[in-house]
């Protein structure tokens, strides 16, 4: 019988934990602070970026939204993120991606404080992660590896595939996989032959946002399949990366769209804002 990893069910258990430590924290005199700046008008990003803020609300966190529009300048956007990083109740701040086209993403993303970049996609943390050293993590990533911790899917010694290699999911996963000593391929567009190395894996992660590219004939059986995907098919439905009713059958676990991965991404971006307020409780943050 196939497990279905259910994000949603283990982010809202992860979430009651979390709620727990966030009022004692509140009862020591820190609340946990999330800022989120959401650049333009785009409509997935704004429903992520609420969706934030609701989960933030429900255990504690005090978050908000500084909105921008679209024709915003580089330089305003660096501004305020300075002003956040010098603000003492903030603890994570986070720029919604994607940005539009006269941002450079590198300048924006290297302005946020590494010790606030609760995304962990500053260079300082991307750093500390692929030498294994404690800090920041990217969200998808690391709410995947939360998963499979919660379903006690073993990880070390184990044929990780990885098909994509974004900055946000693919690689901070292979550093995550490879720091709990699986054996890691990357693969992505460019790929020869990319079926010859799913057929190899233990654990699939699909990241790429090609609607049900992953089918039956591309999975080991009893693998344990993770879609990172979120795509709309012909017919306007929401589906994966990996043909769910082809593969399902044949892996040992995989996750739903939606329901999978996705939940799990903003249940890590909660744990990590709460890990960085933390260093506040201890009189070691900026
Ligand atoms: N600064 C960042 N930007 C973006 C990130 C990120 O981690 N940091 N990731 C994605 C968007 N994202 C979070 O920001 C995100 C996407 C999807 C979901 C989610 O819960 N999806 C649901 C389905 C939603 C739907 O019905 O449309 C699910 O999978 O069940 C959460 C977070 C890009 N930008």
């Amino acid at each position: 019988m196939t497990t279905i990893l259910d994000g949603k069910k283990t982010a809202d258990a992860l979430m009651t934990a979390l709620t727990e430590t966030v009022t004692e924290m509140k009862a020591r005199g820190v609340t946990p602070g999330l800022a989120v700046i959401l650049v333009g008008e785009d409509p997935a990003s704004a429903i992520y970026v609420r969706n934030k803020h609701r989960r933030a609300d429900k255990i504690g966190i005090r978050s908000f939204t500084i909105a921008m529009p679209a024709t915003v300048s580089e330089a305003d956007l660096l501004a305020k993120i300075a002003e956040l990083n010098d603000d003492p109740d903030v603890d994570g701040i986070l720029v919604q991606l994607p940005l539009p086209a006269q941002i450079s993403e590198a300048a924006v993303l290297n302005a946020i404080a590494p010790e606030k970049d609760v995304d962990g996609f500053h260079p300082v943390n991307v750093g500390r992660l692929w030498t294994n050293e404690p800090g920041v993590v990217a969200s998808t990533p690391f709410g995947i590896m939360q998963l499979l911790k919660a379903y006690q899917i073993p990880v070390a010694g184990k044929n990780a595939v990885i098909v994509g290699r974004s900055n946000i999911v693919g690689r901070p996963l292979a550093a995550l996989l490879l720091n709990a000593s699986a054996t890691v391929t990357m693969t992505h567009s460019q790929t020869a032959d990319l079926a010859a190395h799913t057929r190899q894996a233990d654990l699939l992660f699909v990241a790429t946002g090609r609607p049900e590219m992953i089918t039956e004939d591309m999975v080991k059986a009893g693998a344990v399949v993770v879609d990172v995907g979120m795509d709309r098919n012909a017919a306007g439905k929401l589906v994966g990366d990996v043909n769910f009713a082809e593969v399902a059958p044949r892996a040992s676990a995989i996750t739903p769209v939606p329901g999978g991965v996705g939940p799990m991404t903003i249940a890590a971006l909660m744990m990590q804002t709460v890990e960085l307020a933390k260093r506040r409780l201890n009189g070691s943050a900026k």
